[in-house]
């Protein structure tokens, strides 16, 4: 085995701070043909879809390639922008955001990467390590833990890092359920909209959903989706009978954590609530999930089962709350990280090795 070297590595370099934030990717192109390598990596991630490989990849190959690219496609289709894909976009502002917060420190590095297609967790980690970090901190963007995103991204990260020879020294963000200063941002966000457009007669929390499998086995996504409610309903001063929480995005035939949202709005209408807002805390950026699924398919299914107003709460994207909420999880990670100190110790290292020579 012939481990990678780190390019452009001296000793006695200043060792910089990487930081990568990293969110689920998305396809290149809105197209068929863009969609099947993007859905097939995805899907052909065991910790996405839990069940024996050989019946998966007959499935997968002869049944779901075929047809889902066909049918995503089309709904990327309906959500491209100029610049690209709502999800890309919305993370590369983040990223912008978050490094020019860390523009005044100049051992401080910031980038984004995707978990699935490109720009790759592994040509990220490259580029870190080739500018001089040494020291790193993965924060996947996903405030609640699961293993179907967040341990996906460690596999990710440790995959690359069991071929090169340096290994930076490592952190990890696990979840930021809760995070106060997330809770804050994303209350005022509703906050906001109430004063533009009146309260709905029910708020509802959208999360994307996991198979109820995977929540038994031991996943705590599903908890944390509703400890995030319940932290956000006690922000805005909620009772009990204002919000709901519900989970989208199924896939499969498998049972998923309930209550589904798209049941869940069917029957709103004749139970009397006419209106409702939804919001996706799940989420930190705008996607095809949230722009496409919530603000169009679930949106109708709600008018057309008798909903008179339906109202949905884009994510916080690169606004400021959210930049700063996520700069102090970055922060947190950052302790003990003294950088003073670490400059003196690689004259003294520098020094050593002169002497040595
Ligand atoms: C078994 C399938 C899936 C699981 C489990 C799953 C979990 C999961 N996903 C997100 C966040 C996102 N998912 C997105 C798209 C997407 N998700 C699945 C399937 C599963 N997700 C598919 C097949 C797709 C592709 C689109 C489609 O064909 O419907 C996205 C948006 C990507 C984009 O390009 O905009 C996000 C974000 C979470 C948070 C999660 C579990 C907690
Ligand atoms: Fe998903
Ligand atoms: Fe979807």
């Amino acid at each position: 085995m012939k481990f990678q070297n780190t390019p452009n590595f001296s000793h006695g370099q200043q060792d910089k701070i990487g930081v990568l934030l990293t969110n689920l990717g998305t396809p290149d192109a809105p197209t068929k043909e863009a969609l099947k390598p993007y859905l097939k990596e995805f899907l052909s991630d065991p910790r996405v879809v839990e069940i024996p490989r050989l019946i998966w990849w007959c499935i997968l190959n002869g049944v779901i390639l075929p047809f889902r690219s066909r049918r995503s496609a089309k709904a990327y289709k309906g959500v491209w922008t100029e610049e690209g894909s709502p999800l890309l976009v919305n993370t590369q502002n983040i990223a912008n955001k978050v490094a020019e917060h860390y523009s005044d420190k100049s051992d401080v590095i910031v980038d984004f990467a995707m978990r699935y297609g490109n720009p790759s967790v592994e040509s990220k980690l490259q580029g870190l390590l080739n500018q001089g970090a040494r020291k790193v901190i993965v924060l996947p963007l996903y405030p609640q833990y699961s293993a179907t995103t967040t341990a996906s991204t460690f596999d990710a990260v440790a995959d690359v890092f069991k071929k090169t020879r340096f290994i930076p020294e490592l952190r990890f963000v696990n979840h930021y359920t809760d995070s106060k200063k997330l809770i804050i941002a994303l209350a005022n966000k509703i906050r906001k909209s109430w004063e533009a457009n009146g309260k709905a007669d029910k708020l509802i929390f959208s999360y994307h959903g996991i198979p109820n499998r995977y929540w038994h086995n031991g996943d705590p996504y599903a908890c944390q989706c509703h400890k995030t409610s319940r932290l956000l309903a006690e922000e805005l001063g909620l009772g009990e009978g204002e919000y709901l929480t519900c989970f989208q995005s199924r896939f499969g035939k498998e049972e998923w954590v309930k209550p589904y949202l798209d049941h869940t709005l069917k029957a709103l209408p004749s139970e009397g609530i006419k209106s409702v807002q939804v919001v996706c805390p799940g989420f930190s950026a705008d996607c095809l999930e949230t722009i496409e699924e919530i603000g169009e398919e679930n949106r109708d299914y709600f008018l057309e089962a008798g909903g008179a107003k339906f109202e949905y709460i884009s994510c916080l994207n690169d606004e400021a709350e959210h930049i700063d909420a996520l700069s102090e999880i970055i922060d947190k990670q950052m302790l003990g990280w003294n950088v003073e100190a670490d400059v003196e110790m690689r004259d003294k290292r520098a020094e050593a090795l002169r002497q040595s020579k």
